[in-house]
């Protein structure tokens, strides 16, 4: 991976973001070369919005960016901008934009003022559909007030690998932030793809996002695999998941910021390892990329911990948390609370409280009700790794994404599939086209089972 071999090769491409948070970093793939001045081109623009000098059409300064954008170009995005929301200075509102159902844009838009928005159009193909009619009803909206297309150049700026799409669209090539195919979807935060996280954090917040992430590249690289932390969350992992039967893997971070963490793994993980082809091109006869889930802190334990503890499903679960708060509160009295809770967990996962136990918590009711003890019994040896860190720094989010995009690999590798591609996302893609076109008319849905045409024949007769 670190030196440029074409390991995607369903795709015959390099899987290079590492080279992206090591700018000049030697390697003969094509934009390499460029990772150095695309980030100096990001910030140059993220500072010309930050300090206002950037204006929009009628000259007003840039308050609002919105981020229009799908999966990898957009769930990296909205993770990072939420979990160092602190280092932000809340002078420019962030709005991120991906679900094709209208209701997205249009709320977002309701917030936004014409005269000072800008619309990041971030899509590495520059051809999904969803980000492609967003932005295209975005433009419309905005050339409602602005009238002239040529203030388009003021409000929209593309990060894409496409520049033909992007310049067919409207937006000048001096507009447009460059990354590579060899930049996946959901590797992308490090490119281009990071513009909004840039704007709202500042340049010198970016780069240490960077430099964590980096960190932990040099680690993963050169540390021993006995205490190499990719490593051995992936062998962890790989245990439960292939020797114990865990379908899954829960993520919880004792951290309100990173409440976006799990869903951002959720595409990182699945789409990486979902997969039961091998990269020779044999069915797996053994379980690979875990079902991933989670959200943050306290929350989790009052929704579904309960079948995390008592459940008959084994659930491998990762607790993170901050050794401090960026908001001690209450002279700090919320933290220790919260990291109570953290500590308490996993040891009561682990060693649960046996019938004996509850017997004795109990007394002398026990015996008239054996199935309250029976309830009350915890099985224990319910696997969870901890994970620690001093305090969410844009370095240590860096790190912590990277740790996991490692583990990722890792788990690909042992698995003998190509974690890079994403083929099982196309199928759907390919039926809604072609349903799109049978839309408007009865007469004209054929090629469906009686349950899709009955539902369409529905829709169509029932539609305003
Ligand atoms: O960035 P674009 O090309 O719009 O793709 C957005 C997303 O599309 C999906 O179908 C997947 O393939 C994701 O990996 C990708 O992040």
């Amino acid at each position: 991976m670190f030196a440029g071999k074409h390991i995607n090769t369903s795709e015959d491409r390099a899987v290079l973001h590492t080279a992206l948070r090591n700018p000049g970093v030697k390697i003969a793939e094509e934009g390499v070369d460029e990772v150095g001045p695309v980030l100096e081109h990001m910030k140059q623009f993220a500072t010309q919005i930050r300090s206002g000098e950037w204006k929009g059409y009628s000259g007003k300064r840039i308050t609002a960016i919105v981020n229009i954008g799908i999966g990898g170009s957009d769930l990296g995005p909205v993770m990072v901008t939420e979990a160092l929301k602190h280092y932000s200075d809340r002078t420019i509102a962030c709005h991120f934009v991906s679900n094709i159902d209208g209701t997205h844009l249009a709320e977002a838009l309701r917030v936004c003022d014409p005269e000072s928005t800008l619309f990041i159009i971030a899509s590495k193909t520059f051809t999904t559909q969803e980000t492609i009619t967003n932005a295209t009803s975005a433009r419309d909206w905005f050339l409602e007030t602005a009238k002239d297309k040529a203030h388009v150049a003021k409000h929209f700026v593309a990060l894409s690998t496409n520049t033909k799409g992007v310049t067919e669209f409207g937006i000048h090539e001096a507009n447009m932030f460059q990354f590579w195919d060899w930049v996946g979807g959901r590797y992308s935060l490090w490119s281009a793809i990071g513009l909004s996280i840039m704007i709202s954090l500042g340049p010198e917040n970016f780069t240490e996002l960077l430099a964590g992430a980096k960190a932990m590249d040099e680690h993963f690289k050169s540390a021993p695999l006995e205490s190499n932390l990719p490593v051995l969350l992936a062998a962890v992992g790989l245990w439960y998941n292939d020797f114990y039967g865990a379908q899954t893997n829960v993520l919880l971070p004792y951290d309100q910021y990173m409440w976006k963490f799990a869903d951002y793994f959720q595409q990182g993980d699945m789409e990486s390892n979902g997969k039961f082809i091998t990269k020779g091109g044999q069915r797996v006869d053994y379980q690979t990329g875990p079902i991933i889930w989670g959200t943050s802190g306290t929350n989790a334990q009052h929704s579904f911990y309960q079948l995390i503890h008592q459940g008959t499903k084994l659930i491998p679960a990762d607790f993170l948390a901050p050794i401090e708060t960026h908001n001690p509160i209450s002279h700090g009295k919320h933290h220790e609370i919260l990291l109570s809770n953290f500590f308490a967990q996993p040891e009561a996962l682990a060693f649960g409280k046996t019938e004996e136990e509850v017997r004795a918590d109990l007394g002398p009711a026990a015996s008239k009700n054996e199935a309250l003890v029976k309830a009350k019994v915890f099985e224990g040896n319910r696997p969870t790794n901890s994970i620690m860190f001093q305090k969410l720094t844009p370095a240590t989010l860096g790190s912590l994404i990277a740790l996991y995009e490692h583990k990722i690999f890792t788990q690909g590798v042992v698995w003998g599939i190509n974690s890079f591609d994403q083929m099982g996302v196309e199928l759907g893609k390919v039926l809604a086209k072609s349903i799109l076109a049978q839309l408007p008319a009865a007469d004209k849905v054929t090629g469906h089972d009686s349950s899709t045409t009955g539902l369409i024949h529905h829709y169509q007769k029932n539609r305003k």
